[in-house]
């Protein structure tokens, strides 16, 4: 497992798939996840990329530093993940918070980014008092008491029904995930509203939604997609969790995206 080591934490990362002068595919995790969320797009993606994974502070295989944590903490990792392994340009996927983390690198860190893909994800995601509580909860009980409410908003009543086993290993990643690396990202998304600064983005945007997210439903994508200077948006079966829910429409548009432009 190899691991980059910064001054306050280490950060687990995984590289996988094409080697020589592929273009880098980075792709960033939820909250409450970990690289694993990724697996179903490896086998497809890896053909044509070189694809670097990592765990966000506080999650799994990374360390925890002290929270609270900012957008720009989470932004600051990845850039320090591209400068230890001498990356000087990736295209980058994230996913919610990961989304977030995109959408700051493609406002401050342009030179650095090919194509940005923004899955799940808003401007501003929930509310300042949302997450404030969320993380006094988290704080109080841990996380096992919002598994049920978690699994919700995540996957469709039908996924969950025909896809128990990948619905499990998500759950189990979700309960082992660090109280103070969750709360300390529940900081980081109290603080964060890009809407002001989305119109800087300059990098081509591909906002992708799940249908029936009822975290970040299609009109936060849509809006993604009309702010930057350069987006379009698509929307696929399925909730939060979307690139799992619909791992092979999933693929297909990333792949066409990067690929055909
Ligand atoms: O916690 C959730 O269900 C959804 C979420 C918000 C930010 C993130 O990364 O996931």
């Amino acid at each position: 497992m190899p691991f980059l080591t910064l001054p306050t934490h280490r950060l687990h990362y995984r590289i996988d798939g094409a080697e020589g002068d592929k273009p880098w595919l980075t792709f960033c995790n939820s909250l409450g996840t970990d690289l694993q969320m990724w697996d179903a797009q490896i086998a497809d993606l890896s053909q044509e990329f070189r694809v670097l994974r990592y765990d966000r502070r506080g999650h799994s295989g990374s360390g925890t530093p002290p929270p609270p944590y900012s957008l720009s903490d989470l932004g600051s990792d990845v850039v320090a993940l591209w400068d230890a392994l001498s990356i000087e340009r990736s295209h980058f996927c994230g996913l919610s918070i990961g989304g977030l983390t995109g959408q700051w690198l493609g406002i401050h860190a342009p030179s650095r980014l090919d194509r940005l893909i923004l899955c799940a994800t808003a401007a501003r995601i929930g509310t300042v008092e949302s997450w404030t509580t969320r993380r006094t909860e988290v704080e109080a009980q841990g996380l096992q008491p919002l598994v049920p409410a978690t699994a919700e908003r995540w996957f469709t009543p039908t996924f969950r029904q025909t896809h128990p086993e990948a619905v499990d290993a998500i759950l189990k990643a979700f309960v082992t995930t660090s109280v103070e690396g969750y709360a300390g990202c529940c900081a980081a998304l109290a603080g964060a509203d890009l809407r002001p600064s989305l119109s800087r983005i300059s990098a081509p945007v591909l906002a992708i939604s799940g249908d029936d997210d009822p975290v970040c439903p299609p009109a936060d994508l849509e809006a993604i997609a009309k702010g930057v200077q350069n987006g379009r948006h698509v929307s696929l079966p399925g909730r939060h969790i979307v690139n799992l829910e619909a791992a092979p429409q999933f693929n297909a548009t990333l792949s066409k995206f990067l690929i055909q432009g």
